[in-house]
């Protein structure tokens, strides 16, 4: 068995301006992962992420991007190495825990939006105020006001509302995924290629959006993307892989 580790030119750059003494939001150490015992592990560098810092990460295809998200979020299982977000170690938590860790301080918007088919507009982006309380309360004045004016933001149409999920172009269930991770201010946003459907326009408004209520809440991203352009609106980047940041 080749058990090289991949390796991860990295660069990082968590200088981002008045964050030094703020609180710590996210700390990887030694991160790494196997997806099976015939490929090399993945080898991650450190991050430190203080309350409020948002971070580009790019890279190649490949390169282990999403895998980097999936294992922050607790829904991978590193091989070594440690993950702490908030002061949780969230590993040693048990998996109803692990869970609900990540339901009370984590939006997570996956590459493949993991929208629930049956569900409206709404159904889903209200969904992660049922799975957690912490969430319900933090919404103003309740879920479904604070996720009709997500969607508002989001330009979807009124009239989209109530539809099924299923019938609402790639685009618009994009930026739906993107209201359910906002709805009730996580502490965390993972975002694993949130603009890849989207127009220029549609993309520009989005990450327009994203990125000011984060700092309205001090919420931290972690924002994957092969879209160098992006990169500009980041404090931060975290180049994987062989490219060069
Ligand atoms: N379910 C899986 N089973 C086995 N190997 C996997 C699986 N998912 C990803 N990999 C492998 O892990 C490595 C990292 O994949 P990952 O999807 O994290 O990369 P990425 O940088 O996000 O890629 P992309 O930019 O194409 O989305 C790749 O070599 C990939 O083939």
């Amino acid at each position: 068995m080749g058990e090289t580790a991949i390796n991860m030119n990295t660069k990082t750059d968590t200088t981002g301006p008045g964050f030094q003494n703020e609180q710590t939001a996210i700390e990887v150490r030694g991160l790494s992962f196997s997806w099976s015992m015939e490929q090399a592990p993945l080898t991650f560098p450190d991050i430190h992420l203080s309350q409020g810092e948002h971070l580009f990460i790019h890279g190649p295809s490949g390169c282990g991007k999403s895998t980097l998200l999936s294992l922050l979020a607790g829904m991978l299982r590193p091989a070594g190495g440690t993950i702490d977000i908030h002061g949780t170690d969230i590993h040693r938590l048990g998996a109803g825990a692990r869970d609900q860790f990540r339901a009370d301080h984590m939006g997570v918007i996956f590459q493949q939006f993991n929208l629930v088919p049956y569900l409206t507009t709404l159904g889903n982006v209200t969904l992660p105020c049922g799975l957690s309380a912490i969430r319900r309360q933090r919404c103003e004045p309740d879920p479904q006001n604070e996720a009709e004016r997500l969607l508002t933001a989001l330009s979807i149409p009124v009239d989209h509302w109530h539809r099924k999920i299923t019938r609402l172009s790639i685009g618009q269930q994009q930026r739906i995924a993107a209201a359910r991770a906002l709805i009730g201010t996580p502490r965390v946003i993972l975002a694993d290629e949130p603009t890849s459907a989207l127009d220029a326009d549609n993309r520009d408004r989005f990450l327009e959006l994203l990125l000011t209520l984060a700092r309205q809440h001090r919420t931290s991203v972690l924002f994957v993307s092969h879209d160098q352009s992006l990169a500009a609106h980041f404090d931060n980047r975290l180049a994987l892989g062989s490219e060069q940041p």
